[in-house]
């Protein structure tokens, strides 16, 4: 075998260094070293354009400085630990970390346990930017829930919508017969609406039907369940209520936006409503046994809760 000289071998290894420096200076992710008591020995310049430093300003300094107040204990503890080689927490993760001009964005980081000249250890972190992906994933799960929200509500009175309504109603069908437990609902309707939208037009109906129904939700129990069922008609579903007490919640209801004005316009608005009770039959059953009743408040002469005789 070849022997190799001394000096060939400090060639070889002064090579090998070189070269590392080369790729670890042209990486484009950020890259850092830091000795056992936390301090920046080395800084790459991706490392440095990302955070915002100069090199020559943030070599030396703690590396907590690009780490937001809040962590700095913390990540203090997790940097001995790797020294020390005790970590417990995976290698790979995500940080929010903070830029010399105060920016917050968020990092995956990830490390490496390197043993320095010295004969002690020291820290590599290669961090990579994630914060537009963040960014995204925050208005992604936004528009979601978004989405979401449409799919159950009715957009004009954020109130649920009928397919939302109609769904709880079968729900609470379900309940009551495994429970033998009851509920009741009420359809209640606005008594000339057309006449608002005709005089005044149909941006101030929009704003009556809005700002009457919010009034009803606060009249309403928090258990109670408001739906718009189309037009200006709406569904109540009122959990473990009978048709008496119904009735009563109704009453507080219709005065309520009897006594109220709407509007800039300071219009006044009555409703009918129709009121039935769980009796072991089906959602469309009692919708058509509530609107029914409805009906008869209308003929009868409007502004009037009725409940569902046992004949409907
Ligand atoms: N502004 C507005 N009007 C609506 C909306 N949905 C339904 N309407 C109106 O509600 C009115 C309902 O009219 P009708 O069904 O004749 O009922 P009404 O005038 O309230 O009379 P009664 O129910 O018999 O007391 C119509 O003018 C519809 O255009 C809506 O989202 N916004």
């Amino acid at each position: 075998m070849k022997e190799v000289s001394p000096d060939h071998l400090y060639q070889l290894f002064n090579r090998s260094k070189r070269n590392t420096e080369n790729v670890i200076k042209a990486a484009p992710i950020g890259i850092c070293i830091t000795n056992p008591s936390g301090h920046f020995e080395m800084v790459n310049p991706a490392y440095c354009e990302f955070y915002g430093y100069r090199e020559e300003e943030i070599l030396g300094q703690h590396f907590t400085v690009v780490v937001p107040e809040a962590f700095r204990a913390r990540l203090s503890a997790l940097h001995d630990d790797f020294i020390q080689g005790n970590e417990t927490h995976e290698l790979r993760q995500e940080w929010d970390v903070l830029t010399k001009s105060g920016n917050v964005h968020t990092i995956i980081a990830e490390a490496a346990r390197i043993e320095g000249e010295d004969g002690q250890s020291r820290k590599v972190t290669f961090i990579i930017d994630i914060t537009q992906r963040k960014q995204l994933e925050v208005r992604l799960k936004q528009a979601n829930e978004r989405l979401d929200h449409l799919a159950h509500h009715d957009e004009l009175t954020e109130l649920f919508n009928r397919r939302a309504g109609l769904q709880r109603l079968d729900e609470e069908i379900k309940r009551c017969k495994r429970y033998g437990t009851t509920f009741s609902i009420a359809i209640y309707d606005l008594d000339d609406f057309k006449a608002i939208n005709d005089t005044y037009g149909h941006c101030t109906g929009d704003t009556v039907l809005q700002q009457m129904t919010a009034l009803v939700s606060k009249t309403l129990r928090d258990t109670d369940f408001h739906v718009r069922l189309g037009g200006e008609e709406f569904l109540i579903i009122m959990p473990g209520v009978n048709a008496e007490e119904a009735y009563q919640g109704m009453e507080r209801v219709r005065k309520s936006v009897a006594q109220q004005t709407f509007s800039e316009h300071q219009l006044t608005v009555t409703l009918s409503s129709g009121i039935a009770s769980y009796v072991e039959a089906s959602g469309t059953r009692l919708l058509d046994r509530a609107d029914k009743a409805m009906y008869q408040a209308k003929q009868t002469g409007r502004n009037r809760v009725v409940i569902a005789s046992s004949s409907m």
